[in-house]
């Protein structure tokens, strides 16, 4: 059956089109995001969500949400989107990160001018034939300091078109290298330097909890008077009401307004202010922008529905579309290590090392980490997958540590597991055949080649005679078939494990009676999704 998209924000009908071009079916009902209540009631029937900034995934709906596979925003910001929810129910969140940055970062630059000019109130009272000449004086650009907040995709543009109009830029951002700073011929400062010595402030951070309210009165109170103030970023990384008193008394001199503390922004107390500027989240609004932001979007999430391909995602390692093809079974092979030890481990795991020998270290390490993860959690929590994985461990407090090594031994490459619980160390090791299968080759250090079914039966025993004839007596009894039959020891007499691959679960009810044997020290079942 074809994957089911929504696009519930505007979208340009560009993503429309490439959805059906890669068959994914799609509605196209751009007016639902601001409609909540329905947006529950139909979010069930979908695998996809294309959204911009109007659409609110909130826990509640992807709660609802029951057959979300992936959310994709046509744009940067993704505030709107509940991610530690998402990645929880093991939806992927993407979003088109440089599709619109040039876009808004012009439109800060236009907001720079139009608040350095008052050109929107010179613009009204030409219109009404006023003439005003004398009171709309403006200030030059040229020389002025541009303190940019946030030195990423869109501050980096503002900072270079900042540079070009002859302005002296400072930049604030913690990830700002030096070397970056000094390509874009910027000044790396403080945060309290932008605030100090900047002329024009411009905002380019994400909304996080530690840039939500950035800009505040004790912020105001640090700038220079007359200084003015760029919001093209989110809404809440300014205090407005901080930004108002800072208006009234002065000490702002002017500020251009993109968004909003709450959006859509109907009333506000800046409307009508003198020399603030506003436009309704505009920022990413030209038809260049959207044009890329929608063929983007509707690519990768028709690329991860139909092919597994993941690019841009938030909360998951990127898979292209040219290497899924290679990486699908290493990451079976993965699940199924991860799920070998999660059947076997019944205290709290506190320290996973995934080793990556030989070819598999020069893979998308990151992808089969969560892989791996995920198969070790999911005997605990079943709905797991390689989106959540990695949250729940750290959730649950398990140090991870993941190791590469060149080919070490006679396999081009394999992947071997260390799982730490109080009283144990476990280990596993498995590769990839040419026919795409996994095959474990160790358990416990002892070498073996086993075939992984869905139904098997792992057991550590003594190493004396009968353990092959006890084991085929009992499935034989149950009519259960053997379908491969695998036995290891780490020497003559010492430990010693079996694992059988059956046509069928290993029944239950003679699960005590295996147990009970003397030769037997341990028995699971276990099962292995090893469906393609
Ligand atoms: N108005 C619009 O229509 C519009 C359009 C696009 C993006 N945006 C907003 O702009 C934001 C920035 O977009 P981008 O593409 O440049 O993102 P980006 O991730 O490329 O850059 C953000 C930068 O902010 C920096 N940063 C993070 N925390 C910081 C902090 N506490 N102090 C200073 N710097 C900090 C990061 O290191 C990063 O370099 C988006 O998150 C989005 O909310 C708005
Ligand atoms: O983060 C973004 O990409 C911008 O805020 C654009 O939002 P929009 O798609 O709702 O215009």
């Amino acid at each position: 059956m074809a994957p089911r998209v929504l696009v519930s924000d505007k979208l340009s009908p560009t993503a429309v089109q490439i959805f059906k071009d890669r068959g994914v079916e799609v509605d196209y009902l751009p007016d639902l995001g601001k409609d909540k209540e329905k947006l529950l009631e139909v979010i069930g029937q979908y695998d996809g969500l294309a959204i911009r900034s109007a659409t609110k995934v909130t826990e509640k709906l992807i709660a609802a949400a029951t057959n979300l596979k992936v959310v994709g925003r046509a744009g940067i910001g993704v505030d709107n989107v509940d991610i530690p929810a998402a990645s929880r129910r093991g939806i992927i969140v993407m979003n088109t990160p440089f599709g619109n940055s040039i876009t808004t970062a012009e439109h800060a630059i236009a907001l720079m001018f139009a608040v350095a000019r008052q050109l929107p109130e010179a613009n009204a009272s030409t219109h009404a034939g006023k003439w005003e000449k004398n009171r709309f004086m403006g200030v030059e650009i040229t020389g002025k300091t541009l303190g940019v907040i946030g030195c990423g995709n869109i501050g980096s543009i503002v900072a270079m078109r900042g540079v070009g109009l002859k302005m002296h830029v400072i930049a604030y951002d913690p990830f700002l290298s030096e070397g970056r700073a000094s390509e874009l011929g910027v000044e790396k400062v403080e945060l309290e330097d932008i605030f100090a010595r900047s002329d024009f402030i411009t905002l380019h951070t994400p909304m996080t909890d530690r840039t939500r309210g950035i800009i505040n009165k004790d912020a105001f109170a640090k700038m220079k008077d007359g200084v003015r103030i760029i919001n093209c970023a989110r809404g809440g990384l300014i205090v407005e009401a901080d930004l108002i008193e800072a208006l009234k008394s002065g000490k702002v001199a002017g500020a251009g307004i993109d968004v909003f503390e709450t959006e859509p922004a109907t009333d506000s107390p800046l409307f009508g202010m003198e020399n603030v500027v506003c436009t309704p989240h505009l920022g990413a609004s030209t038809s260049e922008a959207q044009e890329n932001v929608a063929l983007q979007v509707a690519e990768q999430m028709s690329d991860y529905l139909v092919k597994g391909a993941v690019s841009n995602a938030i909360n998951m390692p990127s898979i292209t579309a040219e290497e899924a093809p290679r990486l699908k079974p290493f990451i079976k092979l993965a699940e199924v290590l991860g799920a070998f030890v999660g059947q076997v481990t019944e205290e709290p795991i506190q320290e996973v090392e995934i080793l990556f020998d030989g070819l598999t270290a020069e893979m998308n390490t990151r992808a089969l980490v969560s892989a791996t993860l995920a198969g070790l959690i999911r005997p605990q929590v079943a709905d797991v997958n390689m989106v959540s994985a990695p949250i729940m461990a750290k959730e649950r407090g398990v140090i991870l540590s993941e190791v590469k090594r060149d080919k070490s031994g006679v396999f081009d490459g394999y992947i071997k597991l260390t799982v730490k619980t109080k009283s144990k160390t476990r280990t596993i090791a498995g590769t990839c055949f040419s026919d795409g299968k996994p095959r474990f080759i160790q358990i416990k250090g002892i070498n073996l080649d086993a075939e992984v079914g869905e139904h098997m039966l792992y057991t550590t025993n003594a190493d004396v005679p009968g353990i092959i004839g006890l084991l085929g007596s009992i499935c034989g009894s149950k009519g259960v078939n053997i379908a491969n039959f695998q036995l290891g020891r780490n020497k003559p007499g010492g430990d010693a494990i079996a694992l059988l691959y059956l046509d069928a679960p290993f029944p239950q009810d003679v699960l005590a009676e295996l147990r009970a044997d003397p030769k037997i020290e341990s028995a699971k079942p276990l099962h292995f999704d090893v469906a393609a």
